[in-house]
């Protein structure tokens, strides 16, 4: 059973429609890319997924439950949650509060236990700091804990924000544009980095990006959208052999 089914969904605003009767299914364990030109509706996706835009018709399904127009927090608890494109973060706190504040919802204690510091309070915390160290090792971070997550440079502030939306313990991580801004040797440790991720978590992954040699490189799978239309799905090989793709991303010679 896929892990996530987006059923002939279709998103208007007023007459624009930016996603039109779009289908593609996410397996367990699977790193799926969705790639398209300017504007072909990516986000839109993403935001559809995670309940910020309602959808206009069809159905999406998660773990065989629909999630369909649900709210954004009741999403993020079935598993599901993202990054963004305009990064996310607690821009004054520091690196290791960033994720320690995310870790903190999946902490198993209430406000009288916390404020009588009783032991089971005492204990997860313990549990919850050491989730942080180990996201922070794992992304690299571990050496800038202390620092303001401002003054990060840009790429560890993306893997920041993974690591944030990792601390929510996700079967579905949804990444947008997650090697924006960073240069070959960076997008290539990322790659390596979210292959990691899938492995150590289990998690799966839809990724939109630019790159095409991190989406290439990583996914099983490949979506392409087109004026809010899917225009191709497949292998890595199929979609840089199809000419429809080429296409809409080089044009034609006239
Ligand atoms: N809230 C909104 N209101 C009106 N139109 C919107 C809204 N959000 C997105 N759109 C429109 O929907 C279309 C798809 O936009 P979307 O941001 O999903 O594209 P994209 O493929 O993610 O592009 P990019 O690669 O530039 O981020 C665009 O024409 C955009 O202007």
């Amino acid at each position: 059973m896929a892990m996530l089914e987006f059923k002939n969904v279709t998103k208007r605003f007023g007459g624009l429609t930016a996603v039109g009767n779009v289908d593609f299914t996410v397996d367990d364990d699977n790193i799926v890319g969705l790639i398209g030109p300017n504007g072909a509706g990516k986000t839109t996706i993403f935001n559809l997924i995670t309940g910020v835009y309602k959808v206009t018709e069809g159905n999406i399904i998660f773990q065989g439950n629909e999630i369909t127009n649900k709210e954004p927090y009741l999403i993020a608890q079935c598993g599901i949650t993202r990054t963004f494109q305009n990064i996310r973060l607690f821009k004054k706190l520091t690196v290791y509060e960033n994720v320690l504040t995310a870790c903190h919802y999946n902490g198993n204690y209430n406000i009288v236990e916390t404020f009588l510091r009783l032991p089971k309070c005492r204990k997860e915390e313990r549990k919850l700091k050491g989730q942080t160290e180990e996201l922070l090792e794992i992304m690299g971070l571990m050496d800038r804990k202390e620092m303001i997550a401002d003054n990060l440079p840009y790429g560890l502030q993306r893997r920041l924000e993974i690591a944030r939306a990792l601390a929510l313990n996700p079967q579905l991580l949804l990444l947008d544009e997650p090697a924006a801004g960073m240069n070959p040797d960076e997008t290539e440790q990322l790659m390596s980095l979210i292959s990691y991720i899938r492995e150590k978590f289990g998690v799966s992954v839809l990724i939109i990006d630019h790159h095409m040699d991190l989406v290439m490189g990583i996914c099983e799978k490949i979506v392409v959208l087109n004026f809010g239309c899917k225009l191709a799905e497949g292998t890595p090989s199929e979609i840089q052999g199809n000419s429809k793709v080429v296409e809409a991303y080089l044009g034609v010679e006239g």
